[in-house]
């Protein structure tokens, strides 16, 4: 008898879809399996206001194909001239779910990010005001703080006092790589939350440099030692509230990650559900996979868990492809490096 899971309608609670011919080739990769994700402003140039966020909200539905629902939720890229009058406005008006903030220079068109975290007080009290919660990249950019502690140091330089000086602002910590970031997410109360990726439970430091450099499994933040992964999936195995998926799905071309530069993320759309199940089950814990993928996030952010389930199926080991094609070239999928025996049901 084949073994089935049948769970609430995932969501993703951090992705970038890009735009243009990008955006139309991995939409539906998320759209298949995902009802809504939480859709990152770090586009050139940034979505900055809600003008346009609404714009990009428009141009994502587009490209969105006939027969296919998905639900984009809107974040805003916080830079130092952000105007609070107008986040609140895109707020109120169900426009945007999140603000996200980069430290300038710390991943992927990060540029127009905060240096100067005093100029963002103002945008961030009115945030706590009105409950719109503050998605955070995590790391440190000071080029002596060495690549590997740039998450711990951030939690102490930059993240705790943000919270201590903002009493009541939300805060998801998005990609956490280390067992400090699940440590402290798990003293931080209701208002602290945090998405973990898929390929985060998956690889660690290893993965990316023995045997050759591996680009397809850099990202920032870049995996660590194997401690940390452990930390990180018994946290997500745990079903505890405050961990939720983000899968951070980034495509770049082949071009720009296979490169003497090569790109930061992990493309991870197409697969990321037969990955989960795979970690979950090893762990004796697909029980607990609803909780992680389809539960605790809505529980953080105020929303229905969605009405309609999925259903994955256990069996010999499937195959997706290897890369899918864009208009702007190949970008290839994440390999876990293992088999994967659960495929998602159409
Ligand atoms: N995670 C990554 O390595 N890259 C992301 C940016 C980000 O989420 O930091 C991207 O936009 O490519
Ligand atoms: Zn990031
Ligand atoms: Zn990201």
């Amino acid at each position: 008898m084949t073994q089935t899971l049948t769970i609430q309608r995932p969501d993703d609670w951090h992705l970038h879809l890009r735009d243009g011919a990008m955006l139309a080739a991995v939409l539906p990769e998320t759209a298949r399996h995902f009802a809504r994700a939480i859709i990152m402003p770090n586009l050139v140039p940034p979505v900055v206001t809600g003008a346009q966020a609404m714009a990009y909200r428009d141009r994502i539905l587009a490209a969105l194909p006939d027969g296919m629902s998905f639900q984009p939720q809107m974040t805003l890229y916080l830079t130092e001239d952000t105007d609070p009058e107008d986040v609140a406005a895109a707020h109120a008006s169900g426009l945007i779910r999140a603000v996200k903030l980069y430290p300038a220079g710390a991943t992927t068109n990060s540029a127009s990010g905060v240096a100067n975290f005093d100029r963002v007080r103002g945008v961030l009290e009115r945030m706590a005001e009105i409950g719109l919660p503050l998605c955070v990249h995590g790391e440190v950019t000071a080029p002596e703080i060495d690549i590997f502690d740039r998450e711990a140091v951030f939690i102490d330089q930059v993240l705790d006092p943000i919270r201590r000086a903002t009493p009541g602002l939300r805060v998801v910590m998005e990609h956490i790589t280390t067992s400090g970031a699940v440590d402290y997410v798990r003293a931080g109360g209701d208002n602290l939350g945090a998405t973990i990726t898929t390929h985060h439970l998956v690889i660690n430091r290893n993965h990316i440099l023995v045997g050759g450099i591996h680009p397809h499994y850099y990202c920032l933040p870049v995996a660590k030692r194997e401690t940390h992964r452990l930390a990180l999936v018994d946290a997500a195995t745990s079903a505890d509230k405050p961990f939720f998926l983000g899968t951070d799905s980034a495509p770049h071309t082949d071009a720009l990650k296979e490169n003497a530069c090569g790109c930061a993320g992990c493309f991870t759309a197409t697969n990321t559900l037969s990955i989960l199940a795979e970690v979950f089950e090893r762990e004796d814990a697909l029980d607990r996979l609803e909780a992680f993928v389809s539960r605790n996030g809505p529980a953080f952010y105020g929303l229905p868990v969605n009405r309609e389930t999925v259903t994955l199926a256990r069996g010999a080991p499937s195959a997706y492809p290897d890369r899918i094609q864009t208009d702007d070239g190949p970008v290839t999928v994440f390999d876990p490096g293992f088999p994967l025996h659960w495929s998602v049901l159409p």
